[in-house]
């Protein structure tokens, strides 16, 4: 975030997990920033988004074990539902009655399950992520976690998100997390994490992102069906290599915010 305006604050999520996060004082709908599972909130700034949303405000908080926020050591601590709480406290602290949330790729996931969960969200953005039940393969799972939490966990991380074509600020943000935590959130996604995502709220505006290019793009389109939700397509050949895009996802978000002000938002 730009380091002119910032406003740091502090919550405590329902379990009692000190969060940390920054706001960015601006305009309209206050939208709540949810980073993936290897980051933290330094990515909205890093990412060149902050920039590409320059009148919104922005509430972007560090997920429990992520930067600032506590690190709370089990997978049990680390569920889809605790990271669900860590969001609805970020909202519940700043009082507002809506919110837009944004999340990208596990955080995407996230954003969708909050709006399931608080009808004070009317529109959800996830990127990379899609609401569909995913089967996690206990092994690969497992040995994900596991080679986060060696000793050249970070180097595992990067190599990785480098081969794949993520771009700098992502490869950045791996060399930030706490690797015992990191592989606690990784077991966390056996908590809850697998199952589908439900609309329960008629009047939200969900919105699901993904790569062009992206093998599991029909899976997006069966969100589009299932969820009644819209779907933005980033000119990408993976869903890794979107993130490049990023920015230019968040020029989108401010052009619907923007209209929405001016009150002929789409809904
Ligand atoms: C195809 O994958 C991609 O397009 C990369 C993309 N992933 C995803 O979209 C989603 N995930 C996955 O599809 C798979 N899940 C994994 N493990 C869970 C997982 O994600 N992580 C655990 C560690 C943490 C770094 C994170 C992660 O990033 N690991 C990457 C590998 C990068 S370095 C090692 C990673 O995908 N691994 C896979 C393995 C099976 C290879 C271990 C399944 C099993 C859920 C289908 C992710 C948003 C999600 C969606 C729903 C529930 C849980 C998680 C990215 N997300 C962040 C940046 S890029």
């Amino acid at each position: 975030m730009q380091q002119r305006d910032l406003e740091p604050f502090e919550t405590t999520s329902a379990d009692g997990a000190r969060l940390h996060g920054m706001r960015r004082p601006g305009t309209g709908t206050p939208v709540v920033l949810v980073h993936g599972v290897a980051m933290d909130r330094r990515i909205w700034a890093d990412s060149g988004f902050l920039d590409a949303v320059p009148d919104a405000d922005l509430l972007a908080l560090d997920l429990r074990g992520r930067g600032a926020s506590e690190r709370v050591g089990l997978p049990q601590r680390h569920g889809i539902d605790r990271h669900v709480e860590d969001v609805r406290a970020v909202m519940d602290l700043f009082g507002h009655p809506e919110y837009t949330v944004f999340g990208v790729y596990f955080g995407g996931r996230t954003a969708l399950r909050v709006a399931a969960d608080d009808s004070r969200v009317t529109r959800a953005y996830s990127f990379c992520a899609h609401a569909e039940e995913v089967e996690l393969p206990d092994d690969a799972v497992e040995q994900e976690a596991a080679a986060i939490e060696a000793p050249d966990g970070h180097r595992y991380l990067t190599d990785h998100f480098h081969r794949v074509g993520a771009p700098d600020w992502m490869v950045d943000a791996c060399r930030r997390v706490d690797l015992p935590e990191l592989a606690a959130v990784t077991r966390g996604l056996w908590h809850g994490s697998a199952r589908a995502v439900q609309r329960r709220n008629p009047g939200q505006d969900l919105v699901l992102i993904t790569a062009e290019g992206d093998p599991e793009r029909d899976v997006f389109t069966a969100g589009e069906r299932r969820l009644g939700a819209r779907i933005w397509l980033v000119d990408s050949p993976t869903r890794v290599r979107a993130a490049h895009r990023l920015a230019e996802v968040g020029a989108r978000v401010a052009t619907e915010a923007a209209g929405q002000a001016a009150g002929t938002g789409a809904r």
